[in-house]
């Protein structure tokens, strides 16, 4: 693959007692090539994204990202440096508007914000309405976060990680707790944000039907290690994948 080596996971090793939940794991994730990672329940998939976003610390092995040595940096400083997550359950204020948390965040990432700056005088309105725009919620900007559905919540945590202006989003099941009928939809609306802002995913994902619309590349980890790793056509076509994992995750 010719584009660009964003972030490279070298040696991960990773136990937790008797069970090994990174196990050699060497995997490159490229620039605008959106990767996605399945596998069985406990397979280890949640534990590779907790050490690539700075969550665990691995007990051998390295993460680089463009091209620096991030093993075991903390979330905040590998924020700053442009690797943001989406959880399964979004951070969000739910007291707050919509608005409101994506100017809490922008002040955050600016280093500005006190719980005693008042949100009105945050300068980043325009910006934030922008990207609540490319998650397709500006109209629900003034709408307390408490007040709305699953879906929308998800898309105003991917306009949240916007505003920390990632290179890298990993997400944790983004489609997770969303009605089956409006998963299509909520996701297609985050591609399309995240292609606009120029930046890579790597998402866990049970759904089949997702990961084949989604992903430029697969990668299938069992038992904390990673089996295979190609184009979706290629991978989730090959018989021991479909016997393996796809049968026990659809
Ligand atoms: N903090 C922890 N303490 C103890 N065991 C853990 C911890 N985190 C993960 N594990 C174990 O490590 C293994 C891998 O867990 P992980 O959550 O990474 O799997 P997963 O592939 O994301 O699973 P799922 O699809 O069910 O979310 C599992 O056996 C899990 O129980």
């Amino acid at each position: 693959m010719s584009s660009k080596v964003l972030m490279a996971a070298k040696g991960l090793e990773i136990r937790f007692g008797g069970v090994v939940a990174a196990d050699d794991v060497n995997i490159e994730i490229h620039e605008g090539h959106n990767l996605a990672i399945i596998g069985p329940n406990g397979a280890g998939k949640t534990t590779f994204l907790n050490i690539c976003t700075g969550y665990l610390k691995p007990h051998r092995g390295s993460v680089t990202f463009d091209g620096r040595d991030v093993t075991g940096l903390a979330p905040r400083r590998l924020v700053r440096m442009g690797v943001a997550r989406a959880f399964q359950i979004p951070q969000l204020f739910t007291e707050h508007t919509v608005i409101e948390n994506l100017l809490i965040a922008a002040a955050a990432q600016a280093r500005r914000w006190s719980p005693l700056t008042p949100i009105a005088t945050i300068p980043e309105r325009g910006e934030m309405l922008h990207l609540l725009d490319m998650v397709r919620c500006a109209h629900i900007a003034d709408r307390p976060v408490s007040e709305l559905p699953e879906g929308q919540r998800k898309l105003i945590d991917i306009a949240l990680a916007l505003a920390l202006k990632p290179k890298l989003l990993f997400m944790d099941e983004p489609t997770s707790g969303v009605a089956s009928s409006e998963k299509f939809e909520v996701l297609d609306i985050i591609a399309k944000a995240l292609a606009e802002a120029k930046v890579t995913a790597v998402f866990v994902e049970h759904d089949i039907g997702i990961v084949e619309r989604f992903a430029d590349e697969v990668a299938v980890w069992n038992r904390g290690e990673v089996l295979f790793r190609g184009v979706p056509g290629e991978i989730l076509s090959h018989p021991d994948v479909i016997r393996d994992v796809i049968g026990e995750t659809v």
